[in-house]
């Protein structure tokens, strides 16, 4: 399962990847321990392009923290850093279904064992759970998420001209939550929701369209910063739960009792518990679909 190449520019070596997803926002894996391989954001974003490409709404680099300089600090809690990237190249702090995806990566290429695995991110460190009898296709898989940062504030979303307050909340990476009467309002998302005020998000937002499906049970569609609407957002869904907790007027901080809530994505089902410490944790399915070697002459031209 390790990659065969090193450097692309180094050696004509086909470079080894998957393709994997986590209720249907799917990723392209590429093994790195060792950090060899140089990923500038063009070839990112011809990996992931759905046509003349692999396909994904972003990519995962597996590399060892201790070879990365982003994780090199964190190789004493984590031994594996995942080096997350939007479709187009992008860098972002942390992706939920990805997490999953890459502990079923390291589960399945037995580089992880069943029970608590620490992934580095630019988020943090994760701690993800493999439940016992984990392995390479079975089973969800928990994250302990963090928590939610909530830099209160006003903000708004507009789509088509119809604008709604959002709830800006951070699991790492930036979200504008807000609440519709149908997933419809949010329009076709073939572009971004315009957000403001702008200085509430300088390095971009993803953005959150949520319903109510019943008690504690949600439905939402996203717009992803660097990749569009996606049929699943991990730390989208965290966001999301901990938006309509606060609107519900739930706090598991002040009522010392965690509360649960089912977040139904086009792509699937996820499912997010708050704690009374503040921790977020979010279970759901992770999937590998394929694996195989990069054509060498689409290589060249992806990364020339
Ligand atoms: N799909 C991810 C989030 C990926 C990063 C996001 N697009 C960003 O730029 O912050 C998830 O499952 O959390």
């Amino acid at each position: 399962m390790d990659p065969v190449s090193t450097s692309p520019t180094a050696s004509a070596a086909p470079i080894a990847f998957l393709k994997g997803h986590g209720t249907e926002n799917d990723f392209v894996i590429i093994p790195d321990p060792d950090n060899v391989i140089d990923l500038p954001a063009h070839a990112v974003a011809a990996l992931c392009d759905r046509r003349a490409g692999i396909g994904g709404d972003g990519l995962l680099h597996v590399v060892r923290s201790a070879a990365h300089p982003e994780a090199r600090d964190l190789a004493g809690e984590a031994e594996w850093f995942m080096d997350y990237r939007n479709a187009d190249g992008s860098v972002a702090e942390m992706c939920g279904n990805g997490v999953r995806v890459f502990a079923r990566y390291l589960r399945r290429a037995g580089l992880a064992e069943p029970g608590d695995l620490a992934v580095a991110t630019r988020g943090g460190v994760k701690k993800v759970h493999l439940a016992k009898g984990t392995g390479a296709d079975d089973g969800d898989i928990t994250v302990d998420m963090g928590r939610a940062a909530l830099p209160g504030g006003e903000v708004t979303v507009t789509v088509d001209g119809r604008a709604t307050t959002a709830r800006n909340v951070n699991m790492g990476n930036p979200h504008a939550v807000t609440f519709v009467e149908d997933l419809a309002l949010a329009g076709t998302l073939f572009a971004a929701p315009a957000v403001t005020p702008a200085t509430a998000y300088p390095d971009g937002v993803n953005v959150e369209f949520v319903v109510d499906r019943g008690p504690r049970h949600v439905a939402m569609r996203v717009h992803e910063r660097g990749s569009g609407e996606t049929r699943s957002c991990g730390t989208g869904a965290c966001a999301v739960a901990v938006a309509a907790a606060r609107r519900d007027g739930v706090d598991p901080a002040a009522t010392g009792e965690p509360v649960t809530y089912t977040v139904d994505l086009p792509g699937g089902r996820l499912v997010v518990t708050e704690r009374p410490d503040g921790g977020i944790e979010m279970t759901g399915p992770a999937v590998i679909v394929a694996e195989g070697h990069l054509e060498p002459t689409w290589q060249a031209t992806a990364f020339g």
